[in-house]
C-alpha cells in the first residue's frame, strides 16, 4: 500500500508511428467517388445513398447501445467478491488525477492486464465527494461503447475503493499533441470518435463535463476512448452545477444546461488538435489568475454578452481566467484551417447555447453531417475499419520499420530445416513474452503483436535480446519487420481485457 501513496512520477515512455497508409485511405476513397461521379450521375448518387444508408447503420446501433445503457443502469451494481489489493500485482504508475492514482496490474487468475484507479476513502470523505466516485461506478458499468473505457470491476479495502478499467495502451491525446502537430484529416479522425462518444453519452442522458485531452486516452491500435466519467451526470431535466476544468469551463455554468458544455469544450479541443494550441491563453497561470482577481471586478465592463442572465459564477477563484477564456474564444482569428474547420469550430464555441452546433434540433446530426466531416464514414469508424493516423509503440523497446524487405540473403538461407528450427524457436519463445509490443497494422487489417501462437507466418531472428520479426503482408510478396528489446516476464500475453472476458468479472 506504501506503493500507492507515495507520490508517482509519471514518464510517458509512448511513441507515436506515424502511419503512412492513413492518408491514403482518404484519398482513394475521395478519388473513386470523384472518378465515378464523372462517369454517372446514377452512381454519384447511389453512392450518396450508401453513405446514408451507413449513417443509417451507425444511427440504429447507436440506438440498440442506448437500450443496453438503460437496461443496464437500472441494475443493482454488485462489488466484485473475493477481490483485494493482493489479487493484483501492481506493475507500475499510469497517471495520476485528482481524485486518484491509476496503475498497470496484472491479474494472474485471468492472465490479464488492467488500469487500477485507487481513491483514497478519506479525501472523498473530507471533500464530501463521495457521489463523484459513485457516479464513475455507476455510469461506467453500464456503459458500453468503443469509443468509451470498459469498466470491469471494483472492489474496496479500509484505506481505498478501486475501480479496475480496460488498459488502455496508447498514453493520452495531449501526450500524443505534445510531440505531433496533427493533420487536419488526422484531427477528424480523433473528433469523429469524440463526437460519437458524446452522440452515445447525450442518447443516454449523460453530460460528460469533463472533455479534455487528458481524458481522451489511446488504444493499442491508435484509436481513442473517453476515460474519467468522475464528473459525469445524468441529466433529466436541467442542470446547475459549477464543474469542469479550468481552462475548459464552460460560459454558461450559471444557467441551466444539458449537454452543452460539452460541444463548447469538443470545440475548444479540435482547436487545439488542428491549431497546436488552445483558442486562448494557456500561459494564464493559476497565479497570474489569482493577482488579476485582486483588481477590480471586470465583470460589468466584460465583452461576453449583455444578457443579465448569462452570468458567470462571480466568486469563482478563477472568475477573471473565465473571462479571459471566454472572451479568447469570441475573438478567435480562424486563419490556419480550412474554412470548414473553421466553421465547425465557431458553430461550436458560439456563447449562445441555442445557436451552438450540436445544442440545436437535429442535435448530434448537426455534426455528423458538417462539412468538414464529410470524408468520415461513421459506420467504418464506428466499427474500426480505418487504419489510424498514429501508431502507439513503447519507447526504448520497440522498433517498428514499415517497409522493410525480407533480406534476400536471409530469404534464401531459408530451407525446410531452417524453417523447422526457427518453428521450434518460435514456440519456445512464447514463455518469454515482450512486455512492450503492442499491435502493428498491415495494409488494411490489424496484427496483434507478438502473435507467437501462428509461427507459420510469419520469421523470427534473435540478436542478444533484439528479436526481430518477419511479418509477410497482405499479397504476401513482401515483408515488414517489427524488432522488439525482449523484457522478460513469466508467462501470458499483453491483451487487454474485450467484451468476452467481461464474464469473469461478474458483469
Ligand atoms: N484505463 C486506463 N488506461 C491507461 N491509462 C489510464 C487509464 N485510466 C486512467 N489512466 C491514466 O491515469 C490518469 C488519471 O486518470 P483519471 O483521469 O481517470 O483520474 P482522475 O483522478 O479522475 O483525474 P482528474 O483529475 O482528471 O479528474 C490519466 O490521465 C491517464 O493517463
Amino acid at each position: 500500500m506504501k506503493y500507492i501513496s507515495s507520490s508517482i512520477q509519471q514518464t510517458s515512455d509512448i511513441v507515436y508511428i506515424e502511419s503512412r497508409h492513413f492518408t491514403k485511405q482518404f484519398c482513394l476513397n475521395q478519388q473513386q467517388v470523384e472518378s465515378v461521379q464523372s462517369r454517372s450521375r446514377f452512381c454519384s448518387i447511389s453512392i450518396i445513398k450508401s453513405k446514408s444508408i451507413q449513417l443509417d447503420e451507425y444511427l440504429q446501433e447507436r440506438q440498440d447501445r442506448i437500450r443496453i445503457f438503460n437496461h443496464l443502469l437500472t441494475k443493482r451494481l454488485r462489488a466484485a467478491l473475493n477481490l483485494t489489493l493482493d489479487s493484483f500485482q501492481l506493475l507500475r504508475p499510469l497517471g495520476e488525477g485528482g481524485y486518484g492514482s491509476v496503475f498497470l496490474a496484472y491479474h494472474p487468475d485471468t492472465n490479464e492486464y488492467l488500469a487500477l484507479k485507487a481513491i483514497t476513502k478519506s479525501s472523498l470523505v473530507e471533500t464530501n465527494e463521495q457521489h463523484i466516485i459513485l457516479s464513475e461506478r455507476q455510469y461506467a458499468f453500464a456503459l458500453q461503447h468503443p469509443n468509451i473505457v470498459q469498466f470491469l470491476t471494483s472492489f474496496k479495502d479500509n484505506e481505498y475503493v478501486y475501480l479496475a478499467f480496460e488498459w488502455l495502451q496508447g498514453g493520452d491525446l495531449y501526450s500524443l499533441m505534445s510531440c505531433h502537430q496533427l493533420t487536419e484529416l488526422q484531427a477528424k479522425f480523433y473528433s469523429g470518435q469524440i463526437i460519437m462518444a458524446l452522440d452515445y453519452l447525450h442518447g443516454c442522458s449523460i453530460a460528460f463535463r469533463d472533455l479534455k485531452p487528458e481524458n481522451i486516452v489511446l488504444t493499442g491500435h491508435g484509436y481513442i476512448k473517453l476515460i474519467d466519467l468522475g464528473l459525469a451526470k445524468l441529466i433529466r431535466g436541467f442542470s446547475q452545477t459549477f464543474c469542469g476544468t479550468p481552462h475548459y469551463i464552460e460560459i454558461i455554468m450559471h444557467r441551466p444546461y444539458k449537454f452543452s458544455p460539452d460541444y463548447w469544450t469538443l470545440g475548444i479541443i479540435i482547436h487545439e488538435m488542428v491549431t497546436g494550441s488552445a483558442p486562448y491563453d494557456r500561459t494564464y497561470h493559476f497565479h497570474e489568475a489569482q493577482s488579476i482577481e485582486s483588481l477590480e471586478d471586470s465583470r460589468s465592463e466584460s465583452t461576453i454578452e449583455n444578457d443579465s442572465s448569462d452570468l458567470v459564477r462571480t466568486s469563482s477563484k478563477h472568475y477573471n481566467m473565465y473571462l479571459r477564456i471566454i472572451n479568447g474564444c469570441s475573438f478567435l482569428h480562424l486563419t490556419d484551417m480550412t474554412e470548414h474547420c473553421a466553421s465547425l469550430i465557431r458553430g461550436l464555441l458560439q456563447h449562445n447555447i441555442e445557436q451552438r452546433l450540436g445544442c440545436g434540433q437535429r442535435a448530434m446530426l448537426d455534426l455528423l453531417e458538417h462539412p468538414w466531416l464529410t470524408e468520415i464514414n461513421f459506420w467504418s469508424l464506428y466499427r474500426q475499419k480505418y487504419i489510424a493516423p498514429f501508431l502507439p509503440a513503447r519507447k526504448h523497446f520497440l522498433q517498428v520499420k514499415d517497409s522493410d524487405e525480407m533480406p534476400s540473403c536471409f530469404l534464401l538461407s531459408i530451407n525446410l530445416v531452417s524453417f523447422l528450427l526457427l518453428t521450434s524457436l518460435i514456440s519456445c519463445s512464447s514463455l518469454f513474452l515482450p512486455l512492450n509490443a503492442l499491435s502493428y497494422y498491415d495494409n488494411d487489417r490489424y496484427l496483434p503483436l507478438p502473435d507467437d501462437h501462428q509461427p507459420s507466418i510469419k520469421f523470427l531472428t534473435s540478436f542478444r535480446n533484439l528479436r526481430s520479426t518477419y511479418y509477410p503482408r497482405a499479397n504476401r510478396n513482401t515483408w515488414f519487420r517489427v524488432s522488439t528489446y525482449q523484457q522478460f516476464k513469466p508467462s501470458g500475453s499483453e491483451e487487454t481485457p474485450n467484451g468476452d472476458n467481461l464474464m469473469r468479472w461478474g458483469r
